[in-house]
């Protein structure tokens, strides 16, 4: 028969690494008595958010958008709806650290991302996925929507202000790229990045400061996709 699980105290975890992480990240400690259970939930949901969000702008971190970048897609392929994803690149950023230094660039950084957040659902996702890149996971949006939504944050991001020290405030401007996941289609992460980055590539080549969104989307299903399609079809079947 089954041992039941042996329960520990919650003494007998050792938790020094752990709180040394969170103080030294500056995280806000559960306000509790140590080792209650309150406590301790405290500290996992500390640890969780520490590992799943970035450092500089407290958006979700690369790996956390990985994962959510899956959960978008098996939703898509199930329930059909669509779903946008835009990448997003600060314009010549390298400029601003040269010549207003390190410390302006990371506040130019944290502005944009606080402009992004603005004028996006809670339900969508935003990320920094890089240094000056980020991204955004727009489910159950309909395509009509999405230059709308990509040029509202562009125009955003366009009118910021960003003070810094004694100079005259700075101003940034961003490309975009963008394109839906693929409905009814069992599409990969690395594919539906690959659009985008495509889009963003030509946002860039063609003068920057704009954005370009995939069109066609049904005729710009790929070879690769329509393999997964029917790879999915004969499991299933079988
Ligand atoms: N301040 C700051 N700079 C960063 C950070 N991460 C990356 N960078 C800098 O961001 C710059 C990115 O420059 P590039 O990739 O050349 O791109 P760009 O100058 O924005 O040019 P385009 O993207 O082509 O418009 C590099 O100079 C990096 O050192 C960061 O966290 N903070």
């Amino acid at each position: 028969m089954d041992q039941p699980p042996r329960l520990i105290p919650a003494h007998a975890l050792r938790l020094e690494l752990a709180l040394q992480l969170l103080q030294q990240a500056g995280a806000m400690l559960p306000d509790a008595e140590p080792y209650t259970e309150v406590w301790l939930q405290g500290i996992l949901d500390a640890l969780c958010d520490l590992s799943s969000k970035d450092a500089l702008t407290g958006l979700v971190n690369r790996r956390s958008f990985e994962m959510a970048l899956d959960r978008e897609l098996d939703r898509v392929a199930r329930s059909g709806e669509p779903a946008l994803l835009l990448v997003l690149d600060i314009d010549h950023f390298k400029a601003i650290n040269d010549n207003h230094g390190h410390a302006a660039g990371d506040q130019v950084i944290r502005a944009v991302a606080r402009s992004i957040s603005q004028m996006v659902r809670p339900m969508d996702t935003v990320a920094r996925i890089g240094g000056e890149e980020f991204a955004i996971i727009l489910p159950n949006c309909p395509t009509t929507y999405g230059v709308t939504v990509a040029e509202r944050i562009r125009e955003r991001v366009a009118s910021l202000t960003v003070e810094v020290g004694q100079a005259a405030p700075l101003t940034t401007t961003i490309s975009i790229g963008g394109a839906f996941a693929p409905q009814w289609v069992r599409s990969s992460a690395l594919l539906w990045t690959e659009r985008a980055d495509r889009q963003l590539y030509r946002a860039k080549a063609e003068g920057r400061n704009r954005a370009c969104l995939e069109s066609h989307i049904d005729s710009l299903v790929s070879a690769e996709e329509k393999g997964m399609l029917f790879a999915v079809t004969q499991q299933d079947s079988e």
